[in-house]
């Protein structure tokens, strides 16, 4: 009864203070996504609100010394609507299997045998998985809203060369922020409630642009500046994106449309996704949230992992060729454990078997380029790398992640460059990180700020904690 009425005098407090449902988006009226996501969002924000007022103390969790100073691993911390993700069977989006996610995506565009990583922004951000016509909506918004001010334009092409591609494409999103309408309005002293309109409106408008931007970093590093910035109205953000990078044949735009959508999502508590929740929760506005974001997938140990298994396996393959025994691949293998260095694109923080993303890309592989020496390599390393990881008797996950195949797949299609891997894991981690941002503003998501301990600190917490469980004259104390 008391919590009955608490969940009432709170409903109250926010229906007088900062958030009311909007007129100009009640009952969802009006097409498209965004009146999708009018309709949904108070009743997503009423459930919200229930949980936090009627169950916010109970407890899902415990907080030991290891999660402070082991990189909170595994412990039940964040919230994340859009994906979930599974230590076996790999990441869910809403709800569905990845490989189903692949399999139902409407193709829209005519010969493509891949959905469109268009329709993957719609389910990703509604929950629901898009009919052919509101993929299609979708492309047509991101058409609208591709071209990118000269102003960024200009800036990515006084850049220097030497300044990695995704150093400039944290430079360039973060100098899209004067396009913001979320600050804009955040300025003019918008509603609370109406946020996640301006989020919206940012991250489409940052999504569209994007192919163009990581088309203007590539072609200025690595084509003396060649290449189109023009959108074509008659192509999909993929068929875009490739042509603008050089590389229009069907084939490859049907692997970017499958990359982008592997890529987009792996739940909040990955890296990038947090990072980019993290700034976003200081109101920060999408572009610069987006920003932070490219900044931690640009480490090895995260979204750079593609780059560096190129690296490795072209050293692979100079040292002992492109055919080599099981026996010479476990010698390099070792060698480069024993030099104290990591084997990229192995191992996961969360996953406990083989990334189903790494699967969908072999299948892919196996589809049209079976024979490509790259592709039989990381295929063969699939089968030896575990077994020698697992003799470690530490690795928690010895089997590939998704960054231990992409890499061979652009390869084959000429997309050589390896240091520019990561801006494309960059473009379509925008399509998850962007509609986890939109979520967080739409439920109000405060400003994250956990608590930190010194040593010290935790040493007398430590030894209090012995003391109380009566562990006298303790010698091993802290
Ligand atoms: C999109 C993505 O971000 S997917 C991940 C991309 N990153 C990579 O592929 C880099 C290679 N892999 C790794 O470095 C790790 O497996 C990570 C960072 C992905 C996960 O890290 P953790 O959760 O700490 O892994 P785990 O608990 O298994 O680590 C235990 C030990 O195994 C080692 N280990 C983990 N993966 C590997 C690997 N691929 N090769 C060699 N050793 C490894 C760790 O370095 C650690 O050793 P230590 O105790 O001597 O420090
Ligand atoms: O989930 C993680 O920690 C890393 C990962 O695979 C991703 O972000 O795609």
């Amino acid at each position: 009864m008391q919590k009955t009425n608490n969940y009432k005098s709170f409903k109250i407090f926010f229906k007088n203070v900062p958030f009311r449902s909007y007129p100009d988006c009640k009952n969802g009226k009006g097409s498209g996504l965004k009146a999708k996501l009018a309709k949904k969002i108070p009743i997503e924000r009423e459930k919200f609100l229930g949980i936090k007022c009627l169950h916010g103390k109970k407890i899902i969790g415990q907080i030991s010394v290891n999660s402070v100073i082991g990189g909170m691993r595994g412990l039940p911390l964040l919230f994340c609507e859009t994906s979930s993700l599974d230590k076996n069977k790999g990441i869910y989006y809403r709800g569905k299997l990845l490989k189903d996610v692949c399999a139902k995506l409407p193709r829209v565009q005519e010969g493509t045998q891949e959905g469109t990583p268009e329709g993957c922004f719609f389910l990703l951000t509604s929950g629901s998985m898009p009919t052919k016509k509101e993929a299609q909506e979708v492309t047509n918004e991101w058409l609208k809203r591709g071209s990118v001010p000269r102003y960024c334009l200009r800036m990515i092409d006084s850049m220097d060369k030497r300044v990695h591609p995704m150093a400039q494409l944290c430079a360039a999103s973060a100098c899209l922020n004067p396009q913001s309408q979320f600050v804009e309005a955040y300025t003019k002293g918008a509603r609370r409630a109406d946020y996640w309109k301006y989020s919206y409106e940012d991250s489409m408008n940052l999504i569209a642009m994007l192919p163009t931007v990581a088309a203007a970093i590539y072609s200025n590093v690595f084509r003396d500046g060649e290449g189109s910035r023009e959108v074509n109205y008659e192509e999909d953000w993929s068929g875009n994106f490739c042509r603008m990078l050089g590389l229009p044949e069907k084939d490859f735009v049907d692997l970017m449309r499958l990359y982008m959508i592997l890529h987009a999502d792996h739940e909040s508590g990955n890296v990038s996704a947090h990072a980019c929740h993290l700034v976003g929760t200081a109101l920060s506005d999408p572009f610069l949230s987006f920003s932070a974001s490219m900044c931690g997938l640009a480490g090895p140990l995260h979204g750079l992992a593609n780059q560096e298994v190129l690296v490795w396996l072209t050293k692979l393959r100079k040292a002992i060729g492109d055919d080599p025994s099981d026996e010479e691949l476990k010698k390099f293998i070792d060698d480069t454990l024993k030099g104290g260095q990591v084997i990229p694109g192995y191992g996961h923080a969360v996953l406990r078997d083989t990334d189903p993303r790494f699967v969908l890309q072999n299948e892919f592989a196996m589809k049209h380029c079976k024979d490509d020496p790259g592709v039989k390599l990381v295929t063969r390393l699939w089968k030896i790398i575990p077994e020698v990881l697992k003799k470690l008797n530490k690795v928690a996950n010895p089997y590939p992640n998704v960054d231990a195949h992409s890499g061979v797949l652009l390869q084959h299609y000429c997309l050589k460059e390896l240091k520019f891997y990561t801006v494309l894991f960059g473009v379509s981690r925008a399509l998850g990180v962007l509609s986890q941002l939109i979520w967080s503003r739409a439920l109000g998501a405060p400003i994250e700020r956990p608590k930190s301990f010194s040593s010290i600190e935790i040493c007398k917490f430590i030894n209090e904690a012995d003391k109380k469980a009566g562990k006298k004259n303790n010698k091993k104390k802290c």
